[in-house]
């Protein structure tokens, strides 16, 4: 498709991130650029410590970037408030949940605060936003649970609920993995596909699943120490990013399967 016709939803131009203290400047990445699009899917890989947690939290707005611009929907993020943020952009994290008292369906309704009244009342539109965010993820049947009731596949589900009720046109996740067995890895990266698919929402997430990420995200961002690349897997295998992106006296990248395999 023509650069013109895309339909971009978040943009890097230039972007470095990283820390500020009285005394100094931490970078952590640089010369970052990114045009993510509209339902698509897209994985933020590299190495523990790399900086992808602090490249979500500059994407969110929670810190700033050291130099360079982020749009969201075309707009410098800088000029968007927390008001305008909170109905465009919904995120997951995996810190532990501080509600886990409430219901299932009480925690998802908490996506719909940026369209309630202070007191939090749901109107129809709500309510069935809701029941459609609970539909979509398959947790209808959870729906009176209490969260502390639930595994941590059933709580990561939920949690994608909520960001789905917020109606967004982005959705961020920091390792919705974590903490979860091979068979719900696959099941939740799947759903995440699936969700762009079938509610055109552009989503990113930060994994370690790399083998996953390949094989289901339409685009991916990989950080080196070097650089940061942006592409679809196939073109990334290509051109060798992940043949060294880890050292190879544990594990290589076998290009002919797109996955990592333990060095023999
Ligand atoms: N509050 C902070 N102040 C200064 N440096 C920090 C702070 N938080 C993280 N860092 C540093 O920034 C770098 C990137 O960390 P970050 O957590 O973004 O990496 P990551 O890729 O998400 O790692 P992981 O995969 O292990 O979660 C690291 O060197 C880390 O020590």
């Amino acid at each position: 498709m023509k650069e013109d016709n895309k339909h971009i939803i978040l943009e890097a131009e230039n972007l470095s991130i990283g820390y500020k203290t009285k005394k100094e400047t931490i970078p952590v990445a640089s010369n970052i650029n990114f045009k993510l699009e509209k339902g698509h899917l897209i994985g933020l890989v590299g190495e523990n410590g790399i900086g992808k947690s602090t490249l979500l939290r500059t994407l969110i707005k929670v810190q700033t970037q050291l130099s360079g611009n982020i749009l969201l929907n075309k707009k410098d993020l800088k000029d968007t408030s927390a008001e305008q943020l909170a109905i465009q952009l919904s995120i997951v994290l995996t810190e532990q949940l501080t509600s886990k008292n409430l219901s299932v369906n009480e925690l998802v309704a908490l996506g719909r605060q940026p369209y309630t009244n202070w007191i939090g009342n749901l109107n129809t539109k709500d309510i069935s936003k809701v029941n459609e965010a609970l539909d979509l993820v398959g947790v209808t049947q959870l729906k009176h649970k209490k969260c502390f009731e639930l595994s941590d596949g059933q709580l990561q589900k939920v949690m994608i609920a909520r960001a789905l009720a917020q109606d967004t046109d982005i959705i961020i996740l920091d390792e919705p993995t974590t903490h979860l067995d091979m068979y719900h890895k696959a099941y939740i990266l799947k759903l995440l596909q699936k969700l762009t698919k079938e509610t055109g929402k552009t989503i990113l997430f930060s994994s370690h699943e790399i083998n996953l990420a390949i094989q289901l995200c339409d685009t991916m961002i990989v950080m080196t120490k070097n650089n940061v690349i942006t592409d679809q897997p196939c073109h990334l295998i290509e051109k060798g990013v992940f043949n060294v992106l880890f050292p190879k006296d544990m594990i290589a990248f076998d290009e002919k399967t797109g996955s990592f395999r333990v060095t023999k």
